[in-house]
């Protein structure tokens, strides 16, 4: 009888502890990124295998023996998952379900719901996120497959760590296992008591910026940078997540990319007015967001539509310069560039702001992506070496529970109990939450990721280019490119209006009420990835707010002649609708 100690890295064969151990030690040295570094324990008696499941009690580890009827085989890759995704798991093997004990649901994504878990091995809080699939179609796995990638492209201390997967041969589910973090930056924001002062914003500031940096270094875009995907734990650490949206790009090989991506409130200009060339801006306009938001308690950019948010924007930081128009050669400019151009104040909006955040926030906010710098050059900006200096993410307070989720459910039941004190019917008061909720929710991208499988093949195909070299294994920069040889991108402006590489209409992007994909739960929609099956896609209807007819007015007449295909809930035309 031998205690048998191995990775969890699949062997065929049972073996004898010694020898096990020693391959063990060997392994690590050179060890492929192993994420689920489980270390499972069993006794072999006989044929029968005693497994020993270690459960976690007042910090010790117990051991519970529990007999077996036969020898488990070592945990392997379901087919299906091995089949369309085998880059993503390379190097590799899956933790059992069962290796965990759930504890709570903490989040709920289009795609994803988001488990608190324990880790009945090393007895760690973890979280796990369920991904879920449409009868495990082949593309719902590739979308999933990417994030994997990237995620594991990335190794630092402000982007959220993938440890490990679950799942088992006969499984036809999959878990993505991440370090927990208690908190969000959305759910802080939005609680009524927290208001963040210079030294704390300019440490969260700090955080995102570091993140983001490497990120951008390692080649990877996130495109969907927003307070909920903003995770920070109990030691003040900020951690960037749900890379579920993000890219593989290369700064010397520009290659087009959709344009559908960025929750709407956080989404820069160029990609609303249908950019397909585009590369760190679009994570630093974002950031530009969150800083507006950190030092303002509340968005700062709201907008319930495509038009409406352009319209902000331009209200806020002036419409784009002659010059920015001619050489953008943006797809919608035609339609969306205002007859009379907007003066640019945001230094009059925000003059409460700490004047040394003002060169950072106008340079992150800039209309020109060129004119955003990068995030290291953003984290050279004069906020960060002037006084009061960034606090240390472990002086932060240490605030309740507050997920974007969390705000939500005690929002809720703030709610339901004055509704019960004779306030309205608990009907009415979660009819007005609702309302509330759908007005100050953003709307993202209703169409996404045409790139998925370019991105997928590109780096399928590096990988057997050279299976030997690590580095690439990852697609270098710029697979997304060729999402446009498969995905037709917007036209000129001159051409007929097919927005975007998605090949969706302006009509059924921006008015119709379809694709909106507005959710009324805390996080926010993900566009789906094109040719996903319907079921990922948004379903539920939202009204959608007409821009103000100020706004429709300026826009150029001449444009909506051309627009034929424009409509607001498939019956009217924008002319018709806004006098255009
Ligand atoms: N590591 C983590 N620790 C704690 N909570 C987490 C963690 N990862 C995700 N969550 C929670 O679950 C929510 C959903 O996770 P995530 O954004 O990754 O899923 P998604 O399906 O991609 O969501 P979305 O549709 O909003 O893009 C997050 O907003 C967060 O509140």
């Amino acid at each position: 009888m031998g205690c048998i100690i191995g990775k969890s890295v699949a062997r065929e064969r049972w073996e004898p502890a010694e020898q096990s151990d020693r391959r063990g030690k060997a392994e690590e040295g050179a060890s492929v990124a192993v994420a689920a570094e489980a270390k499972e324990v069993r006794v072999r008696n006989g044929g029968v295998v005693r497994e020993r499941e270690r459960s976690f009690k007042s910090g010790e580890f117990v051991a519970k023996p529990k007999l077996n009827q036969s020898l488990r085989p070592q945990q392997a890759w379901p087919p299906w998952l091995s089949a369309v995704a085998g880059d993503a798991i390379e190097g590799w093997a899956p933790r059992r379900a069962d290796s965990f004990e759930k504890l709570d649901k903490i989040g709920q994504g289009t795609y994803s719901n988001v488990y608190k878990a324990r880790d009945l091995i090393t007895g760690k809080i973890v979280a796990l996120k369920k991904v879920r699939f449409d009868n495990l179609e082949p593309e719902s796995v590739k979308f999933m497959a990417r994030e994997i990638l990237v995620l594991r492209k990335l190794d630092h201390p402000n982007v959220v760590k993938l440890e490990g997967l679950v799942t088992s041969r006969m499984s036809t589910s999959l878990y993505l296992v991440f370090e927990y973090m208690e908190h969000d930056l959305a759910g802080l924001v939005a609680c009524s008591g927290i208001k963040f002062s210079e030294p704390q914003v300019k440490c969260y500031m700090k955080q995102l910026l570091s993140g983001l940096d490497h990120c951008h270094t390692r080649g990877v875009l996130h495109r969907d940078i927003k307070g909920s995907n903003l995770l920070i734990d109990n030691e003040g650490i900020l951690k960037i997540a749900d890379f579920g949206l993000a890219s593989f790009y290369d700064p010397g090989k520009r290659l087009p990319m959709t344009s559908r991506v960025v929750t709407l409130w956080y989404r820069p200009p160029e990609l609303l007015l249908g950019a397909t060339y585009y590369d760190v801006g679009v994570d630093l306009w974002s950031a530009g967001c969150i800083l507006g938001e950190l030092l303002s308690g509340k968005p700062i950019l709201p907008g319930r539509t495509e038009v409406e948010q352009l319209h902000k924007i331009f209200k806020l930081c002036g419409s784009p310069s002659e010059e920015y128009w001619r050489k953008s050669k943006l797809p919608h400019a035609t339609i969306f560039k205002p007859q009379q151009p907007y003066k640019r104040c945001l230094r009059e909006t925000f003059k409460d702001f700490p004047p040394p955040s003002m060169p950072l926030i106008e340079s992150l906010l800039a209309m020109d992506p060129d004119e955003r710098g990068t995030a290291a050059s953003a984290l050279k900006s004069e906020f960060f070496s002037t006084k009061p200096y960034a606090c240390e993410p472990s002086s932060l307070p240490k605030y309740p529970p507050s997920k974007e989720m969390d705000v939500k459910l005690r929002d809720e039941e703030a709610r339901r109990q004055r509704a019960l004190n004779g306030k309205g019917s608990v009907a009415d008061s979660t009819r007005r939450l609702r309302t509330r909720d759908r007005s100050e929710r953003a709307i993202p991208a209703p169409e996404a990721n045409a790139e998925l499988q370019v991105n997928l093949d590109r780096l399928r195909s590096l990988s057997q280019a050279n299976p030997t070299s690590k580095s690439e294994k990852f697609p270098p920069p710029h697979h997304d490119g060729a999402a446009a040889a498969r995905f037709p991108v917007g036209k000129s402006s001159n051409g007929p209006l097919s927005f975007g590489a998605t090949n969706v209409s302006f009509s059924s992007a921006i008015f119709e009420p379809k694709s909106s994909g507005i959710t009324h739960s805390g996080s926010l929609r993900k566009p789906p990835a094109v040719g996903e099956p319907s079921s990922r896609r948004p379903k539920k209807e939202e009204p959608q707010m007409a821009p103000s007819r100020s706004f429709m007015r300026s826009l150029r007449p001449s444009s909506f002649g051309r627009s034929m295909d424009f409509r607001v809930k498939g019956k009217q035309s924008v002319s018709e609708v806004f006098g255009g």
